[in-house]
């Protein structure tokens, strides 16, 4: 409980909910049974349920005992992304079970940008499944949808469907149709809309008592109009057998996670950060959002609320080594159609970050009349940081492209780097020659003007070393003499201009003495070894002067040209624990890696930040970052381990193999 609401209840923690989804959208729920955010049928979607942002004015869908003080307790079915709250009380417990229904989670690589996202391979529509179960005694339940679509600003309508079977929502463009299977036969069943004065938005209020063994279900769909999700009411919703949806559903998750090829320590949070990876897949187009929601903060009370639902080329590059060092490699294949259908031919044109379908414009916007997160406003929907420069992203693409290659990913789905994609390629470090030496925006998306970032100028010598590797063991069209001549100029320039001797660290930008947790990737890259002396100064520094009381991790302390504070960075302390373990500091970085997992959620998820000393997550949830960074962490750490025992030399590294430079 971190805020209180005059009218309603309480903000929840933000890492108190639960998260399902079907690689298309995803859905907040609360350990009450109370969807609290959803954006449907996209991750895009105006959300339709926006309590979590404005606790009064929000919709919401709970399904929940009619005693409210009965509490609930969640957990993820093993190994998948079904959710189960258990509501118990002395006179009868009951189960629900939320999931959205899912026959593949591949991702649909060759149907372009402007498909048809609302319907699935079979022709029904996308839509959230909740299905309660009295297991033992008698449960009373209240049903409360509350739909408010257009992020709240727009007014809507219900109307009851034919005989009882459910309602039909409709405002601001959206429809939806709520479908109660199996409730009409119950006596005690009831269904009425509730419109207080002033409302714009009705609610249905649905009651019924369950006795043990009796089971309902709850089905919300969109439809295109208002007739649409009326058929869906009527007939669709009714006709579907949705036991029959929730154990093919339980089965896609278990298979495709049975497919990550980790075995080790802290297995149950690598699957579940994979698990939770996967719900950020937009399986249409193969884009990867960076966290499903927008605004949550960074800084409760404070104005650093941002949209996240979109795709960052290097959040999703990096959830997709993650992945691929799980041996999960169908994400990548997905992604590299994604990015081939981008509408830009040379590095010049790329942007940092679009839209799940390709959209390049993502222009940011207040929504004045949401109070935001424990007041935290203004609630920003779009993303400013879409035109800015970051040259970081151009050594991301080409690493997530080596990495896939490395793993033979081209080879598994018979296809080859050769051809459109080296074009593209060979394009974007043509262009890395052209304009590493130019100042940006850096890896932060910092507000405050372009400077030298060292972070963005290393990725830049990423891109030409990955680019180097690739035309020399594939034999591809090069410039080689000059992509080499271009990387050794900027490692030079980075080790001239990018170290302070005086302070004995890797600063932030050239002639800076603010030191910068971006830094920590260096060794990550492939840049320096991790035990170079410069690099363990570095980090000695980052631990004395850029850590809280508990040793996590911010990612600066500059100013950035934003009013207020923010957390430690949950990414950028993982990558202590990574530079911790590859300097063989096994000990401090298993400590500190245990530390940080004590700061989980109970379903063992992460937002982007920790306020260590308030105990609170901040930031946009579940957030993508932190989950690759926990995969990548909970590796070396195994490796350091491995190697600690079996007195290994050379670092093994998640994306780069330091002592195999030829690979
Ligand atoms: O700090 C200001 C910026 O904050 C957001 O950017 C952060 O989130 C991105 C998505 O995870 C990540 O790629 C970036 O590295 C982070 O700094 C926000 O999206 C920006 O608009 C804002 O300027």
């Amino acid at each position: 409980m971190v805020g209180m609401n005059e009218f309603n209840r309480t903000y929840l923690p933000i890492n108190a909910y639960g998260v399902i989804g079907d690689c298309h959208s995803a859905l907040l729920i609360a350990p009450d049974g109370s969807v609290d955010w959803g954006c449907l049928p996209d991750f895009d979607s105006p959300a339709i349920f926006c309590r979590l942002l404005d606790a009064d004015q929000g919709g919401f869908f709970q399904v929940a005992p009619a005693d409210a003080t009965i509490p609930g307790i969640q957990r993820y079915l093993r190994g998948s992304n079904v959710l189960q709250t258990r509501f118990t009380s002395i006179s009868g417990e009951m189960l629900l079970t939320d999931f959205m229904p899912v026959e593949t989670l591949e991702a649909w690589p060759y149907r372009g940008m402007d498909n048809n996202t609302w319907t699935r391979e079979d022709g029904s529509c996308h839509c959230l499944v909740r299905i309660v179960e009295c297991t033992h005694g008698e449960m009373p339940i209240q049903v409360t949808l509350k739909a408010t679509p257009n992020y709240a600003a727009s007014p809507s309508d219900i109307s009851l469907a034919s005989e009882n079977k459910g309602v039909v929502i409709s405002g601001g463009g959206q429809h939806l149709g709520l479908a109660v299977v199996g409730a009409q036969l119950l006596p005690s069943y009831s269904i009425k809309v509730v419109q207080e004065e002033g409302d714009r938005n009705p609610s249905v209020v649905i009651n019924v008592t369950l006795s043990e063994g009796e089971r309902l279900a709850f089905a919300l769909g969109v439809g295109r109009s208002a007739q649409a999700a009326r058929r869906l009411v009527e007939d669709e919703l009714h006709r579907r057998n949705f036991n029959v949806e929730l154990a093919r559903t339980l089965h896609c998750w278990r298979q495709w996670v049975a497919s990550s090829n980790y075995r080790g320590p802290y297995e149950e949070w690598v699957q579940r950060s994979a698990l939770a990876l996967k719900l950020m897949t937009y399986a249409p187009t193969g884009a990867i959002v960076a966290a499903p929601t927008t605004s949550l903060p960074e800084e409760l009370g404070g104005l650093r609320n941002w949209d996240y639902r979109f795709t960052w080329l290097r959040d999703a590059t990096f959830t997709l080594y993650a992945l691929n060092v799980l041996g999960l490699t169908d994400e990548a294949r997905a992604f590299t159609h994604w990015l081939r259908n981008l509408t830009f031919v040379e590095g010049e044109a790329l942007q940092i970050m679009y839209g799940i379908r390709g959209e390049r414009d993502l222009p940011e916007v207040e929504l004045s009349h949401l109070s935001g997160y424990c007041g935290s406003r203004p609630v920003r929907i779009g993303n400013g940081a879409a035109k800015q420069k970051q040259m970081d992203v151009f050594g991301e693409v080409l690493d997530c492209i080596h990495l896939y290659r490395r793993q033979g990913g081209f080879e598994r789905y018979g296809e080859t780097l050769q051809g459109p994609l080296w074009d593209l390629m060979r394009a974007l470090v043509e262009h890395v020659c052209e304009h590493w030496h130019e100042p940006d925006n850096g890896i932060w998306e910092v507000r405050g003007g372009y400077r030298h970032y060292v972070y963005s100028k290393v990725m830049c010598w990423v891109a030409l070393d990955r680019g180097i590797r690739a035309a020399q063991q594939l034999n591809l069209e090069a410039d080689l003499s000059r992509w080499m001549m271009v990387r050794d100029q900027i490692r030079a320039d980075i080790l001239t201009n990018g170290y302070n001797t005086e302070l004995g660290a890797f600063t932030q930008s050239y002639g800076d003495t603010a030191l910068d947790a971006s830094n920590l990737l260096l060794p990550l890259v492939g840049f320096i070894p991790p035990d170079d002396p410069r690099m363990r100064s570095t980090v000695d520094r980052i631990m004395e002067k850029l850590t809280d009381e508990h040793g996590f991790v911010y990612r600066y302390l500059s100013d950035d040209g934003l009013e207020g504070h923010e957390g430690t960075f949950a990414i950028c302390t993982f990558w202590l624990v990574d530079n911790l373990a590859m300097q063989g500091r096994v000990d401090e970085a298993r400590s500190l890696f245990e530390r940080l997992l004590s700061y989980a959620g109970p379903l063992g998820l992460f937002s982007e930040e920790i306020d260590a000393s308030n105990k609170v997550a901040l930031g946009n949830y579940p957030q993508a970052f932190t989950h690759i960074a926990l995969i990548n962490s909970a590796l070396n750490l195994r490796k350091a381990e491995l190697r600690q025992a079996e007195h290994h030399a050379g670092p093994v590294v998640a994306a780069i193999h330091l002592n195999n430079q030829q690979r």
